[in-house]
């Protein structure tokens, strides 16, 4: 029995469509997939990204509210894509063990983080959330919300960016391990958990959107997990990625990896969190990471992937 760590990319939850009943099918189908690891006897905690979901949640608090019915700040609106993708993953998941009893029941758990509050992070926002606009479509959002900020994301369009905060310590985190040890599948960390920071001895939610993929290797390590595997869109990290010499990491050793990142072979706000995070949980623990497709997560006892050892 292994201790697992699955982080959820954004193609696990949305594949297009962001209504809630595509979203909702599309969660099904992943579940699927991670409901096999838990069948094999794996303990499995699942965290999930949310970049789309609260961007757009975020747009929609401004278009709707009103003296009387205040829009929710980004702290807020981070809790609430893990109610809601909380909610969708559950459902899914007790579904596919057809009963809602023990063992196996999911539990998504409202999972705050601090944060510093001097993380450079909030000075710098790179965290790309929400729709993908054209430059024009961008010009035209500045006009709706001068305050937000937007930046190209990986060649793939313009994004609003917020700030990304380092996850600190995961308060919730002892939570997590019990529900393991005791068989429930907890769904935590959710949009990479809600950044608080600590003021006058009390918790305060901070305006920002932590990675997932740091947020699940800082739970991996912190819950002693055996392993940190990130399901993403590629079925490998790449080095030269989209040239004609591109080629697919395999089995490295994390020294390489490093290497290849220091020459700056991966994209920032897509890959490289993925590549930093597993080269961190990898150093930290001496343990194995893996990032590989969310159709190659059956496979996984197949070697397929890039998987990053000591
Ligand atoms: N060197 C690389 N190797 C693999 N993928 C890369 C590389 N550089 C950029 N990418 C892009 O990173 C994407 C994965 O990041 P992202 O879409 O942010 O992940 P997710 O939403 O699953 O967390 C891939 O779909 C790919 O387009
Ligand atoms: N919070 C977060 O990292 O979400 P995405 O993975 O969807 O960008």
């Amino acid at each position: 029995m292994k201790r697992i760590v699955v982080a959820l990319g954004g193609n696990a939850i949305q594949a297009g469509d962001n209504s809630a009943a595509a979203q909702e099918k599309q969660v099904e189908k992943t579940i699927k997939v991670v409901a096999k690891m838990i069948e094999k006897g794996d303990q499995v905690a699942i965290v999930h990204g949310n970049g789309p979901q609260v961007g757009n949640l975020l747009l929609q608090q401004y278009k709707g509210s009103s003296k009387d019915n205040s829009a929710m700040p980004l702290d807020t609106v981070v809790a609430m894509t893990q109610g809601s993708i909380g909610y969708w993953m559950q459902k899914a998941l007790d579904d596919q063990f057809k009963h809602t009893d023990y063992p196996h029941q999911a539990v998504a758990l409202i999972t705050q983080i601090i944060v510093d509050a001097n993380d450079p992070a909030f000075k710098n926002s790179t965290k790309p959330i929400g729709p993908f606009y054209t430059f024009n479509e961008m010009q035209k959002q500045k006009i709706y919300h001068p305050e937000y900020s937007y930046k190209q994301d990986a060649g793939r369009g313009y994004r609003q960016v917020v700030s990304s905060p380092k996850p600190v310590k995961i308060i919730n985190a002892p939570v997590i391990d019990t529900l393991l040890k005791s068989k429930f599948v907890p769904i935590a960390a959710g949009g990479g958990g809600i950044p608080v920071v600590i003021k006058d001895n009390n918790l305060q939610g901070v305006a920002g959107v932590i990675d997932k993929d740091f947020s699940a290797a800082k739970l991996a390590e912190d819950i002693q997990a055996d392993e940190l595997v990130i399901l993403t869109t590629v079925d490998n990290a790449y080095v030269n990625y989209n040239q004609p010499d591109q080629a697919p990491i395999g089995k490295v050793k994390v020294d390489q990896l490093k290497k290849y990142l220091e020459a700056g072979q991966f994209a920032a706000g897509s890959i490289k969190p993925k590549i930093e995070a597993v080269i961190n949980f990898v150093e930290k623990t001496g343990n194995t990471a893996i990032i590989t497709s969310l159709r190659n997560a059956s496979k996984l006892d197949d070697g397929v992937g890039t998987i990053v050892y000591n």
